[in-house]
């Protein structure tokens, strides 16, 4: 066993006399299991942006007109999808230093907004309902979900599209329901079967998206 392996283990194990006696074999698997994983992902990030390429353009550049046209971004989603709604609002709001700011929302962090339209209304309309009340024609809603298919995620879009917003779904395994005819304006799908690569590669989805919005606005796109 090399010596940062029994660092670690010093590290994982400081009281007891004996560490577990397969641990070794335990520390192997993991290894190969995490080089895989690594492996999957590259080469979906990669085929992702080589396959959705003429979308992402298509998709920023009518994202970046909305923007120049005062329009706002409404990010969400569930879980997972939840977090990633928060980092997309945080990108665009928040960008790395010498990128434009851009109005951006996420529909996933009010707790009391949250929990109330659950309690006396239903999960399903706690983004339909913000979109109600926030969205206008020419804005724009960003709907995460690994599946496609979750009712609240639906209902947003459906209420956004009726409202005249761009939508804009990034779903996962074959799309689910969000890719089924005129629920999206622009749909990108991760074709995986597992719900952590997909999320992995939703993050790169949106980066992508962010960084050809901010060329389309300096006129580079
Ligand atoms: O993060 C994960 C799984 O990695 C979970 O929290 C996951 O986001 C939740 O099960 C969501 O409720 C799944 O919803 P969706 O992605 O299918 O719309």
């Amino acid at each position: 066993m090399s010596t940062r392996v029994e660092g670690a283990l010093g590290a994982l194990y400081p009281f007891l006399d004996e560490r577990p006696a397969d641990v070794d074999a335990v520390l192997a698997a993991v290894a190969a299991s995490t080089a895989a994983k690594a492996a999957e992902i590259v080469a979906l990030r990669g085929s992702l942006v080589a396959e959705h390429g003429q979308r992402l353009v298509d998709c920023a550049r009518r994202c970046a007109a909305a923007f120049a046209a005062g329009g706002t971004l409404f990010a969400f989603g569930n879980g997972g999808s939840s977090t990633d709604a928060q980092d997309v609002a945080q990108l665009f709001l928040h960008p790395p230093k010498a990128a434009r700011p851009l109005p951006a929302i996420s529909l996933t962090h009010d707790v009391a907004l949250i929990t109330a339209l659950s309690n006396d209304v239903g999960f399903d309309v706690v983004f339909a309902r913000q979109v109600a009340a926030f969205g206008r024609a020419g804005d724009i809603a960003v709907a995460l979900s690994t599946s496609g298919g979750s009712a609240n995620v639906l209902r947003g879009l459906a209420e956004a599209a009726q409202r005249g917003l761009v939508t804009v779904g990034i779903a996962g395994y074959d799309g689910g329901r969000m890719a089924e005819p005129d629920v999206v304006d622009h749909l990108f799908v991760v074709p995986s079967a597992s719900v952590h690569r997909v999320q992995e590669a939703q993050t790169t989805l949106y980066h992508v998206l962010w960084e050809l919005i901010q060329q389309a606005l300096a006129g580079e796109l």
